[in-house]
């Protein structure tokens, strides 16, 4: 359940259902009662519920994969549907939307135990934890095991945390622009974001439902994230120094009124679309979740955390990928059992590619989903 925000937090596109999967005790010490999962589904659970594939969304996405029974396309459209890579005519598939998130799960702008939204209350969580509330609704869906769980950047780390914490649960396991944990340099940009937010003068420590939204620091925060996500011969070949006519960048007698070359427009316009669609505590939440990415913790080494899994693993990479090395999913596929290979999705375009360059990724996802 969530309440009246500034922003929407709930879709209104997709066939949403929610459950309640009961209280979440953190791994970080917090504690989240009566946690509400929001969730898509397409296709059916065949007899013995061996058909149900989990698709875990990135940073932003929600839980709407493909369009379905809704007019409103996916943010994975062309690898999900039926006849697709990630078949609905044969597959259960599931997305569902993270703990902190503002597609329908628990959140900062859900409401806490006294009625009011949690905001600067909400305790942290980490993809563990979300892991473990996941599970449950899996229970509720009658899932004992998945066939596959898959996903891209934070959805990738997603996937992977499953097939660590719940062995006997994946059975395939695909974990797409990501690398075993958060680099340093990851947090380092994530810092960046979050206190972009946080020093918007409309954030008020976290409690600006019912005020004005710290639009000023979401849309900064998305720029700056936004720029890791694209390649630098990305933005050069789209945008060189091109100015953003009629604006001149180089004709101002003061600077506040200097024109914008294009590729600042472009970041202007990413910005301002984010705001529209996304709650600045849940930017917050969600990527303070991904900087805890470490499969690892408590576990040992990488190879014998993986080893715990009983997964066959698909690995791949965007060549170009600026936040997400492709050697950091190198050192992953090597400390797995067994030769892995890393499938390099072959783009200029960087870390979104995993969302854009649906062909490839298509092409070899397809064979390791073969019975
Ligand atoms: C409710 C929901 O939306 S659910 C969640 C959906 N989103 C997600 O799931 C997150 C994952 N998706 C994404 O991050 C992105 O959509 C991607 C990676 C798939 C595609 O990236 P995009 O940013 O859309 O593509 P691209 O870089 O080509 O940008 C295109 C936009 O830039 C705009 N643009 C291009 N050049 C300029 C410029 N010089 N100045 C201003 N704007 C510009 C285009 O007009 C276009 O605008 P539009 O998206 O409003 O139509
Ligand atoms: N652009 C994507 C990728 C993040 O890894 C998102 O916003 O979710």
């Amino acid at each position: 359940m969530t309440v009246t925000v500034t922003r929407t937090t709930v879709p209104e596109h997709g066939i949403v259902r929610y459950a309640s999967i009961g209280g979440l005790e953190l791994e970080a010490g917090g504690y989240l009662p009566d946690v509400t999962l929001a969730y898509e589904t397409w296709g059916t659970l065949n007899a013995d519920g061996s058909n149900a594939i989990l698709i875990e969304h990135a940073l932003t996405g929600s839980t709407h994969v493909t369009r379905g029974d809704s007019d409103e396309p996916g943010w994975w459209e062309q690898l999900a549907g039926p006849g697709a890579p990630v078949d609905t005519d044969r597959f259960f598939v599931v997305s569902i939307n993270i703990v902190g998130g503002c597609y329908g799960s628990t959140g900062p702008s859900s409401p806490a135990p006294d009625g009011t939204p949690w905001g600067s209350r909400f305790p942290l969580v980490t993809l563990r934890d979300s892991t473990v509330a996941e599970a449950r609704l899996a229970d509720q869906l009658g899932i004992g095991s998945w066939y596959a769980v898959l996903g891209g950047s934070m959805g990738g780390a997603r996937a992977l945390e499953w097939a660590v914490t719940y062995p006997e649960r994946v059975k395939r396991c695909a974990v797409i622009s990501v690398g075993a944990a958060s680099t340093a340099e990851q947090i380092a940009f994530a810092q960046a974001q979050t206190l972009a937010i946080r020093q918007d003068p409309n954030f008020n420590g976290g409690d600006y439902y019912g005020g004005p939204f710290p639009e000023d620091g979401l849309a900064l925060a998305r720029r700056i994230a936004h720029i890791t996500y694209r390649s630098a011969a990305e933005l050069e070949g789209r945008f060189g120094r091109e100015p953003q006519a009629p604006e001149s960048p180089l004709q101002a007698d003061c600077l506040s009124a200097r024109g914008r070359y294009q590729v600042e427009s472009y970041l202007d316009h990413q910005g301002n679309k984010l705001v529209q669609r996304f709650d600045a505590n849940s930017y917050i939440a969600i990527t303070e979740a991904l900087m805890s990415h470490d499969v690892c913790r408590g576990r040992g080494t990488l190879a014998e955390t993986l080893a715990r899994s009983e997964a066959r693993f698909f690995i791949a990479a965007v060549d170009s990928d600026r936040l997400y090395f492709p050697s950091q999913s190198q050192e992953l596929a090597r400390a797995l059992p067994g030769d892995v290979d890393v499938h390099l999705i072959q783009a200029p375009i960087g870390h979104d590619g995993f969302l854009t360059e649906i062909g490839q990724l298509g092409n070899q996802l397809r064979q390791h989903l073969l019975p």
